[in-house]
């Protein structure tokens, strides 16, 4: 690392939030194990944002559902994850399952199918009250309605009572936002959360996560292909690329000096993020 590329969100007395280290995911072929994951080791520190980008196939979401312990039953993990003191891999069931939506929470890539359609939104936001705190209904409708407000829809006390189809997609995405926001996590994991939205959307989702960390401190490990995302949003990233971590650095360093040739095809790929005077908003 160099002087002028400095972590700025890591402090060695707290520790990272989340520690990755020789992450190893593997499926079984008939020709041998395939290795789609291979020695990955990464860290999110207190309140940063860090992207892992890499082409489709890299190994990005292997890597999120490792944390998650949400893998294809098949697959094999080895390595280690913790999330502050707790070794995810080696945690049983049951308190991987207590840790889920509570200290840790997932936004995946599909509201729309994310969200249960046969149930309300006070219902499906309100449950982590109920699950994880042994809340009232009452409370947690309440509750539910405040986080609504927190992610920018309108009418939440009214809207809290619609089901999904009643909200639209950028809607849904928020809702899931506040969902997986309700207990305050350590740690949220975002897999490609705003690629089905339209670009208007997408910069009013990315605009709430950093509205987030800033009044919570929330870590986030957020996955994307869109290196526009990642100048907009991350203050760290980490390159994948054929199950590997190819480069990490900061976004600055990243965009101005790559280092590693695959960064630099990604690159040349999104001539616009080098153009010097990028309009306010469209990354
Ligand atoms: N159930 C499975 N069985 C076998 N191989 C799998 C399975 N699920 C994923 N893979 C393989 O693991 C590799 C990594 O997949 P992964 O979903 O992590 O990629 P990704 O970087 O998230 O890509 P994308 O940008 O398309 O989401 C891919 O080559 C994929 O084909
Ligand atoms: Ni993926």
């Amino acid at each position: 690392m160099t002087m002028e590329e400095e972590r700025f969100h890591a402090d060695p007395a707290k520790g990272p939030t989340l520690r990755i280290r020789d992450l190893v995911v593997e499926f079984p072929k008939r020709s041998g194990p395939v290795r789609v994951v291979d020695r990955v080791s990464l860290d999110v520190w207190p309140g940063e944002i860090v992207g892992v980008i890499g082409e489709s196939g890299s190994g990005k979401t292997m890597t999120a559902l490792s944390t998650l312990r949400m893998l294809p039953k098949r697959a094999s993990v080895a390595g280690s994850i913790e999330l502050g003191a707790r070794p995810l891999l080696s945690l049983p069931a049951a308190a991987m399952r207590r840790l889920r939506g509570d200290r840790l929470a997932f936004i995946p890539q599909d509201a729309m199918r994310a969200l249960n359609p046969t149930m309300r939104i006070r219902r499906q936001v309100g449950e982590p009250f109920v699950l994880h705190r042994r809340m009232g209904v009452r409370e947690a409708i309440r509750r539910a309605a405040g986080l609504l407000r927190q992610v920018h829809v309108r009418d939440p006390d009214q809207r809290i009572h619609d089901y999904p189809h009643g909200f639209s997609g950028g809607m849904q995405q928020r809702a899931m936002i506040a969902m997986g926001l309700a207990l305050e996590p350590e740690l949220l994991i975002a897999d490609e959360p705003t690629t089905a939205l339209d670009v208007t959307v997408q910069a009013q989702v990315l605009r709430l996560l950093k509205e987030i960390r800033a009044r919570k401190g929330t870590s986030i490990l957020f996955i994307t292909h869109d290196l526009g995302v990642v100048a907009e949003l991350c203050d760290w990233v980490y390159v994948m690329y054929r199950g590997r971590i190819v480069e990490e650095g900061s976004v600055e360093r990243i965009f101005t000096a790559p280092r590693d040739a695959y960064t630099r095809t990604l690159l040349a790929a999104t001539p616009t993020l080098f153009a010097p005077a990028r309009p306010e908003g469209l990354a």
